[in-house]
């Protein structure tokens, strides 16, 4: 649990997964041809206009979720037979998902994004569908029963709040009271960086409260979406769960942030609407997201020495929020999730290059320790040394005395 000193400020480099899905049926559709090849880690992409063109990647980890599966009595997803190669929600879970709950549980702020384009799995791997639990709800589920098994060694609390990103402007999911017009502020404080004012966070006890909260929470995404006539594929969904953890034998207390982000679709955004809505998805909608890539790449660069002046956090709302995240205090996993569709070969491999350089960026966690806490369990280690010593001296000093009777005897 405790973390080691050398851990604690050594640089962290983001993790990048890869994950590839099932055709679609519109996909199976049009015949669609494979692109996509996977040995190990490594990934290769081929140009579908001409076959001499390939392009190699290689990431921390690379999920082949495109063939070799069957559909089990469950309804779960499974490799077709044991050991298979397709990657199925709980391997992508242990992979991923355990090393996140880890280092939160550890005390590190963690994260994990999901980038790609619209409908290549990121909704699938982050939240899942039907019995097919992804990474949310399983993290959630794991957290509480570490949290029950442990319950004798530390009193733990949990917070859930769940917001959408949509035209930079920030709206709540879980409010009850109408939506703030503009949107709620997002705020900056020296020790806390950027947050979000007056957001609703909510103490959870269970991951059944957490899976109704985020039923509710993508309930009023959707109905936003249709209000603003929008699509909710083009809006950031982050969920914070804050984690406190109460050590009263050791006087320690330990905060981290799990923020848990799926991006809206990477593809370039083809506006069916008015001119002015085109106009202002073209700014605001795109916004956050060319910042995100923007921010990734100054940081690529820096990684590799490059003299960059300047990292653009402030430029738009979800770079603020996710300022820590990306370069700062956390441990960063990316999943980015890929059709392996010919059609897509220009949005995939645009997903592979954005991917690449994000696995570039590192990152300084710290254990989030409470300081007056450890001042406290310092001072007390420090009271121990000092009675240990004392009562040594004492020892000494009547033997001093004792020896000095016997002579003068
Ligand atoms: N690994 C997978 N195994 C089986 N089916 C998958 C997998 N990934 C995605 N799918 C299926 O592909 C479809 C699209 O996936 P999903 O909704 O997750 O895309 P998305 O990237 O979140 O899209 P959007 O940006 O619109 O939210 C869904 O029907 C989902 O069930």
């Amino acid at each position: 649990m405790k973390a080691k000193a050398s851990d604690m400020h050594s640089k962290d480099c983001v993790k990048v997964a890869v994950r590839v899905r099932p055709f679609n049926k519109r996909e199976r559709d049009a015949g669609s041809r494979c692109i996509v090849s996977m040995v190990s880690n490594s990934i290769t992409i081929q140009d579908p206009r001409d076959s001499q063109n390939r392009r190699l990647f290689c990431f921390d980890y690379a999920y082949w979720s495109h063939s070799g599966f069957v559909r089990d009595r469950r309804g779960l997803f499974v490799p077709e037979e044991p050991g298979g190669r397709y990657a199925d929600q709980d391997s992508v879970f242990q992979d991923l998902g355990e090393g996140i709950l880890e280092n939160a549980l550890q005390g590190y702020n963690a994260t994990l994004l999901a980038y790609g384009q619209t409908g290549s799995g990121k909704s699938y791997s982050m939240v899942g569908y039907g019995p097919n639990k992804g990474l949310v709800p399983k993290l959630c589920e794991r957290l509480f029963e570490d949290i029950r098994e442990n319950q004798e060694t530390r009193q733990c609390q949990v917070f859930f709040s769940m917001l959408e990103i949509y035209n930079e402007q920030v709206v709540d999911l879980l409010s009850r009271v109408s939506r703030t017009p503009g949107g709620l502020r997002v705020r900056e404080e020296q020790q806390r960086g950027f947050y979000v004012e007056s957001l609703r966070t909510v103490p959870c006890e269970s991951a059944s409260q957490v899976a109704q909260l985020m039923e509710q929470g993508t309930r009023t995404r959707t109905t936003a979406a249709t209000h603003m006539n929008a699509n909710s594929s083009r809006s950031h969904m982050l969920i914070i769960l804050q984690l406190k953890q109460i050590f009263s034998k050791e006087s320690i207390t330990k905060q981290s942030n799990i923020n848990l982000v799926d991006l809206a679709g990477s593809e370039r955004q083809r506006s069916s609407g008015s001119e002015a809505d085109r106009l202002k998805e073209g700014t605001a909608i795109n916004l956050s997201l060319t910042t995100l890539g923007n921010v990734i790449s100054s940081l690529a660069d820096a990684a590799v020495g490059r003299k960059v002046v300047h990292i653009p956090y402030r430029d738009s709302v979800l770079t603020k929020l996710l300022q820590s995240a990306l370069g700062g205090n956390s441990r960063t996993v990316m999943i980015a999730t890929l059709s392996p569709a010919d059609i897509c070969y220009e949005e995939s491999l645009s997903t592979l290059r954005y991917a690449e350089r994000a696995k570039r960026i590192q990152n300084r966690a710290v254990v989030n320790e409470s300081p007056t806490e450890r001042l406290v369990k310092e001072l007390k280690a420090e009271n121990a040394r000092l009675l240990q010593r004392l009562s040594r001296l004492g020892q000494e000093g009547r033997r001093a005395n004792d020896e000095t009777s016997k002579t003068f005897k």
